[in-house]
């Protein structure tokens, strides 16, 4: 940009490219109303569905009686296993290689589990047969501590009975699932047993839930003559959904059509699959119309997709002046009735081994073990790829408890131990190959930007003041430094469901010099529809303002493994950009041809091709455009279009440095945000105002899991949380006034060196929450206390401290 001409600099920006803060062309239709969604989807005759589901998290069912719904007016038909069974749909694989139940077949797991499923004129009537179908069930004792229930004899999921086996290796107890191993196990216990010091710690990343605005739903229209299943859903992988249906209902991929329209909100939520999108398909096959189901609030809260549940124990081992010098991991993973965790298959737990985080440690080993609990089932991401933010949150307050142990500042325990620029690319212990980072530039440029030194010493005056009785105010600063890792992933170690995690963009270029552009990824309120025709602007000198963007149809879009784990920029974008070049070659050897020169001797100019040398003789993308639709070189074919399939080398590793500022009210357990900074560096930026967008709601998202939001459960397996009355959702009052800011330490192997973002504010940001928490107690003794840290807990922290005396 810096050494182009005045000329070219207007052109350049004419073209809404790469770097621009183009307003989102998807909010027109948003803030008018005019989005379509999967409840505005409404075809002819369609029927409406909705589940029975269990009261109890672990019973036998006896039976199932159907009589009193069926005869309901308006009631068309109840499923239950007996029928999926013959069809042998009572049970589905989840994305972890385990299988779940439909269904009920013979016993319940979860609170809320499905057992029958009514199709009904409309969504009232169903409701109401809902009520009249009676269950006999047998209760059974429940499991909802991952500790008790490896120790327990009961079992439960007797379908597994005797298989020592499990997808993910070895089973050792009927309720565990897998254990999972990185690192060097033997050569970390060395290493602690000789270090200087080491601190231990244990903690409890709770259970929490994605939440998105709109609810999951799906609408699936089986057309009967021609055999062809049109299946609309709150998709966040349609066409995984798609093989996935085909399958296990043995419908011919070429005849199903899935399409994820306008989607409210993602967040992981919609990774995997669901009972609902399996009976819409059966009642719509079945009753020969199309058939719509849309949970509602608190089927969302207790029955699809939670997040976390990590139960994290860790020792982290220094010399006396505080270089890292070890790091030992192990966590028990509660995983609820199914394993149903959205990971790469080879990843059980996620990339949960990026728990070095940011810092030169020379020798590591973690291990995790899954177990079976009568919770929901689920364990996915919510906003963040794949055990990111349990990593990150697990290194974080790791490293605040060293600096406890050390007696040392934690801003320089982090800053003596970080990786250095010059050691990138960097292999972690435990496997990583980070591709790029300047961590020491960032911290600097947050810590100055806050002016730390001053932040400790007013702290420090605070403590006086309140030991002297003068405030009832401590001040806590919380302090992170993250690395992310997104962008799966590489085919030869990424994949679902044996899909190799490559990304795909297509794009046809239109005679007057438009286009359209198709992509495996699907938005969900990410603004795709705005960078990606950014990312091809740039690419292909053609404005972004003339690049429509579609995603989310399987009929047209090329296939992709879909949006989560940040992964559409470092693997979709990777793949505008490559298709961008394709266009590229072709139009240069059109415009040599034009211009009557040899294809070397003609340059790309920002949106057009010049004659090296001859700058006034040119040929713009929009000329070329026209000319490869009738004056194409002889022997070429017609056109301007292309495709690309992405599989990217590495992933790309974000990185940020925040600082949270807070006062708390030792009294009430009220905290008050009185700063936040965010530092985010994601490579090359393409639109910077889509960016602060992404930071502001995720860091939103990590207020929301640090200070409150849980999925709750009471001993018998009832989910206390199942409403917005209980779940922590938070509003512009809990809000503070974010600083945003950046670094740019471009992907080295990406083609235009972006790195995902729109994680990173969740994954740095809960642990920043939580350390500014747990800072303002140090002084009096803390050293861990678990999240969230809503206001009783808080009051009940400082009570432990004594602080009320
Ligand atoms: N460098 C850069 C990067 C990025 N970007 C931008 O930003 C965004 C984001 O991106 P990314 O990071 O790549 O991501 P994606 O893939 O697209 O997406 C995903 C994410 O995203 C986020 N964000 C959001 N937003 C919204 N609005 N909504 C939603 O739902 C959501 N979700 C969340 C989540 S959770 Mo997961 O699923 O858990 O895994 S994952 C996730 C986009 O638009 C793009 O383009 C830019 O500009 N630049
Ligand atoms: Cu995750």
């Amino acid at each position: 940009m810096n050494d182009m001409t005045p000329d070219q600099k207007e052109r350049s920006a004419n073209l809404k490219g790469l770097g621009c803060s183009r307003k989102r062309v998807e909010d027109a239709r948003f803030t008018q109303g005019k989005g379509n969604y999967v409840d505005d989807i409404k075809l002819p005759n369609m029927l409406h569905g909705d589940f029975v589901r269990s009261p109890y998290a672990h019973a036998r069912v006896v039976s199932v009686n159907k009589e009193a719904a069926l005869a309901l007016p308006g009631v068309v038909a109840v499923l239950t296993a007996e029928d999926l069974a013959p069809l042998g749909l009572h049970w589905m694989p989840t994305l972890a290689g385990d299988k779940q139940m439909v269904l009920a077949d013979g016993k319940v797991l979860f609170q809320g589990q499905e057992v029958a499923f009514v199709v009904a004129n409309d969504r009232y009537i169903a409701a109401d047969a809902v009520e009249l179908i009676e269950v006999e069930y047998e209760e059974l004792p429940v499991l909802t501590n991952p500790f008790e229930a490896l120790k327990s004899d009961v079992v439960l999921r007797e379908d597994l009975a005797g298989q020592t086996e499990g997808a993910h290796g070895p089973r050792r107890h009927h309720n565990h699932i897998f254990t999972w191993e990185a690192g060097d196990e033997a050569a970390t216990n060395q290493v602690l047993d000789n270090a200087e010091v080491v601190a231990s710690e244990s903690m409890y990343y709770h259970r929490t839930h994605p939440c998105p605005l709109e609810t999951c739903g799906a609408v699936a229209s089986m057309d009967a003559v021609n055999g062809k299943l049109t299946l609309y859903g709150t998709f966040q992988a349609p066409h995984a959904i798609r093989t996935v249906v085909s399958l296990i209902s043995g419908i011919e991929e070429h005849n199903i059509r899935v399409v994820s329209p306008d989607i409210g909100g993602g967040f992981g939520n919609k990774v995997g699959a669901y009972s609902g999108y399996v009976c819409s398909v059966v009642a719509s096959i079945v009753t020969g119309k199309p058939v719509k189901w849309v949970e509602d609030r608190m089927e969302n809260l207790m029955t699809t997709a939670f997040a976390r549940d990590y139960h994290m124990t860790g020792k982290i081992s220094a010399t006396r002046d505080g270089k890292i010098t070890g790091l030992h991991c192990h966590v028990t993973a509660d995983h609820g009735g199914f394993d149903a965790c959205a990971d790469p298959t080879k990843f059980p737990a996620g990339f949960m081994n990026i728990c070095t985080g940011s810092y030169d440690i020379p020798v590591a080993y973690l291990a995790v073990d899954g177990v079976y609990t009568n919770k929901a089932p689920g364990g996915v991401s919510y906003r963040c790829s794949f055990r990111v933010t349990e990593a990150v949150y697990f290194i974080e307050r790791m490293i605040e408890v060293l600096a406890i142990k050390l007696n040392m500042d934690a801003a320089e325990l982090r800053r003596i131990n970080f990786i250095r620029k010059d050691q990138f690319p960097y292999k972690a212990a435990l496997g990583w190959e980070y591709d790029s980072g300047d961590y020491h530039t960032a911290w600097d440029k947050a810590m100055k930007a806050v002016d730390y030194d001053g932040l400790r010493a007013e702290q420090a005056q605070r403590v006086e003041d309140f030991k002297a009785g003068k405030t009832r105010k401590l001040m806590g600063i919380g302090l992170t430094h993250f690395t992310e890792i997104v962008g799966a992933g590489p085919v030869k170690n990424c994949d679902i469901l044996g899909m190799g995690m490559f990304d795909s963009c297509e794009i046809r270029i239109h005679p007057t010099g438009s286009a359209i552009a198709r992509l495996g990824t699907i938005s969900q309120g990410q603004g795709h529809a705005t960078t990606f025709a950014q990312i091809l602007a740039s690419e292909i000198g053609l404005s972004a303002d003339s690049i429509t963007i579609e995603e989310g149809d399987t009929d047209t879009a090329p296939y992709g493994l879909g949006t989560y784990g940040s992964r559409s920029t470092p693997v979709a974008g990777a793949a505008a950009a490559m298709v961008g070049r394709k266009i590229r070659a072709k139009a240069q050897m059109i415009a040599a041809y034009l211009l009557e020169v040899h294809d070397d001797d003609v340059e790309f100019d920002v949106d057009r091709f010049v004659v090296k040398g001859a700058p006034e003789r040119f040929k713009t993308m929009k000329d070329i455009a026209f000319a490869s639709y009738n004056q194409a070189i002889p022997g070429l074919e017609p056109g301007l279009e292309a495709v690309s399939y992405y599989d990217p080398p590495n992933m790309t590793y974000p990185f940020g440095a925040y600082v949270c500022v807070m006062d708390i009210d030792v009294d009430t357990g009220v905290p008050e945000i009185r700063r936040f900074y965010a530092l985010d560096d994601c490579g090359t930026r393409i639109n910077p105002m889509i960016i602060e967008g992404q930071i502001h709601g995720g860091l939103t998202e990590a207020l929301a899991v640090a200070l409150g939001q849980e999925i709750a459960y009471d001993d018998l397996g009832n989910c206390k949380t199942g409403s917005l009355m209980d779940f922590f959702l938070p509003t512009a009052w809990e809000v503070p006034n974010y600083e945003t800011d950046h670094t740019v330490t471009p992907s080295p192997h990406h083609p235009i060196g972006a790195k995902g973002v729109g994680e990173s504010p969740h994954v740095g940001g809960v642990p920043c929450f939580s350390n500014a928490v747990q800072d303002a107690f140090r002084a009096f003794g803390l050293t861990h206390t678990n999240m969230p840290h809503d206001h009783w807990r808080i009051w009940q922290t400082a009570n432990d401290l004594g602080l009320h005396d």
